[in-house]
């Protein structure tokens, strides 16, 4: 895994300076995967990297692990409470369908969720223009494989350093990088919600995922759900959908 971290290195180094950036933030959560991102930012710009934590409702737990990768890592830091805003921004939104008597409840908790990873990344990007910063993702194979991520919210992002290393490969990296295990050994939730794992609600295990991705063999059940969810989901790894160029000129 030391190559491996070298080399990530290395390259978010080459991509800040080909893309004329200064350097690069994150978003926070506790998780394994940002917190590997955090490390690995640190490492390649330790003066020009920046952790961000937004919570949002989030669980005091989340915050408590986020504020130790901070500790541990060294990472400059930044929060940012969005709680506030995304109630304000959800109920204005929700009454205006209501007025239309068009709300649709069976939606509220997913659409709630995602407006969160959505306001995330319009605070991400506020503050990487200020900074002139990339903004970097954490998706890792398993989530951008199965598109479990929101749309244009946490995978939002400028780059992916993480996109090739399974989910068990990120908690490899994570134990080489010095990540406290209590980080590296937690269940994997995307904390929109109370008691939500990814686990749980994608009803198939990262170890699955992995073993799918690496060409070992899964349960039948894993394999088509995991499929499906491929599939389901492949907009979101392409560029918006367009029309046949009725037009008589090709753009660039
Ligand atoms: N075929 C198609 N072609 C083009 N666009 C299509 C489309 N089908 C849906 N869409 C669009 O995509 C939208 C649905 O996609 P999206 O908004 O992403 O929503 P969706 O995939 O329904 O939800 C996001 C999922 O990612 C999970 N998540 C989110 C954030 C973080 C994490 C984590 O691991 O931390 C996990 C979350 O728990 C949830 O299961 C639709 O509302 C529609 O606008
Ligand atoms: N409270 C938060 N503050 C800042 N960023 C957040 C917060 N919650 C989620 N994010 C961002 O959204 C990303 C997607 O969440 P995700 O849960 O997939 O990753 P993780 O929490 O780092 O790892 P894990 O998947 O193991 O929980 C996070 O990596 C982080 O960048
Ligand atoms: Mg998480």
């Amino acid at each position: 895994m030391e190559q491996h971290i070298n080399q990530l290195v290395q390259w978010l180094q080459e991509t800040v300076k080909e893309t004329n950036s200064n350097g690069l933030v994150v978003g926070l959560s506790g998780g394994i995967d940002s917190t590997v991102v955090a490390y690995l930012i640190k490492q390649a710009f330790p003066e020009q990297s920046l952790g961000l934590i937004m919570p949002c409702k989030s669980a005091d737990q989340d915050r408590d692990d986020a504020e130790l990768v901070i500790e541990e890592s060294g990472i400059k830091h930044m929060t940012i409470d969005l709680t506030d805003q995304h109630d304000s921004m959800f109920s204005t939104i929700k009454q205006q369908i209501e007025n239309q008597g068009e709300w649709n409840s069976d939606k509220e908790q997913i659409a709630d969720a995602n407006l969160r990873a959505r306001m995330r990344m319009s605070t991400l990007y506020t503050v990487a223009a200020n900074y002139n910063y990339l903004v970097v993702g954490t998706d890792n194979a398993a989530e951008w494989y199965t598109g479990y991520f929101t749309k244009h919210g946490d995978g939002g992002v400028d780059i992916v350093p993480l996109l090739h290393y399974t989910k068990e490969e990120v908690r490899e990296l994570g134990r080489a990088l010095g990540v406290p295990n209590k980080i590296v050994d937690k269940a994997p939730s995307a904390g929109l919600w109370d008691g939500q794992t990814d686990e749980s609600e994608m009803g198939v295990s990262y170890d699955a995922i992995d073993a799918f991705l690496n060409g070992e063999s899964v349960s039948d059940n894993d394999a088509e759900k995991i499929e499906m969810m491929h599939e389901r989901t492949a907009h979101k790894r392409a560029l918006p959908k367009s029309p046949p160029d009725f037009h008589h000129f090709t753009l660039e």
